[in-house]
């Protein structure tokens, strides 16, 4: 579904991706973890189209992204920072994002989590009056709005309260079961533990290993993805 070759991407004298090649494919949901800096975020931007490789190049469904925006309407993305106009309104913001995206919408419009996250008793607070939180929220309610084959969760669950991040959870792992592919960016590994089907980890803008984290339990002998990442890089120090 969505394939990057040899993926090289330099800002000034840092390589942040280093000849970066992974398979995505429908129906997984994929961690993509490791330290502060190692360029998970750009490669996500990469796919998205927000960062423009120096070499290498990446495909959506068999075509090259690269000036064919189309493949963005079956993406649903949720940044680790939403940024939105400050003075518009939720409601707004929501419409806004309704009217811009209406004629490529892919079938009704999924609202459970504008539901669930309460949105529509706030439709008329601004967006610059919002908490982290809440506006972590309409993010993650975007993200889903327009019922993706693709979700990209930059840090979905950072500031969200525990109510909030396990609606989004359950969220997540029912739309994995409809076949779709799921990209997780996070830091707190035991929050991917009953999401994740595969496991992608960057180091230095390198892709140190791309594996199913069944393989990994088993190499590891470990369950919890938190413990089998720590014995992976035991092994390879
Ligand atoms: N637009 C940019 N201009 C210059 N440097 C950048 C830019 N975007 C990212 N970087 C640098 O690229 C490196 C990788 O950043 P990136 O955000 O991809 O890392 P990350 O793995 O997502 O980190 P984190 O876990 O902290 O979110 C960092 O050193 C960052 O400072």
């Amino acid at each position: 579904m969505i394939i990057a070759t040899n993926v090289t991407k330099k800002f000034g004298r840092l390589t942040v991706l280093n000849n970066v090649s992974v398979n995505c494919n429908k129906g997984e949901c994929i961690a993509l973890i490791g330290p502060n800096g190692s360029g998970k975020t750009t490669l996500v931007k990469s796919i998205l189209g927000m960062v423009v490789p120096d070499s290498g190049f990446i495909t959506f469904n068999g075509q090259n992204i690269l000036h064919n925006w189309a493949y963005r309407e079956h993406i649903g993305y949720m940044p680790q920072i939403g940024r939105y106009p400050e003075n518009m309104t939720i409601g707004h913001v929501i419409a806004m994002m309704k009217d811009i995206r209406k004629s490529n919408h892919n079938g009704p419009l999924d609202e459970e989590l504008i539901e669930q996250f309460d949105i529509p008793n706030m439709l008329n607070k601004r967006m610059r009056t919002l908490s982290g939180g809440t506006t972590q929220r309409v993010s993650a309610a975007l993200a889903f709005l327009f019922n993706p084959d693709v979700l990209i969760l930059d840090e979905p669950t950072a500031g969200l309260d525990p109510v909030a991040s396990e609606l989004l959870k359950e969220k997540i792992i029912k739309e994995k079961q409809k076949g779709k592919l799921i990209l997780i960016t996070s830091h707190i590994l035991s929050e991917l533990d009953d999401l994740v089907t595969q496991v992608i980890y960057m180091q230095d803008g390198n892709l140190l290993f791309h594996k199913s984290l069944e393989h990994l339990q088993n190499d590891t002998g470990e369950k919890k993805l938190s413990r089998v990442i720590a014995s992976v890089m035991r092994n390879q120090s």
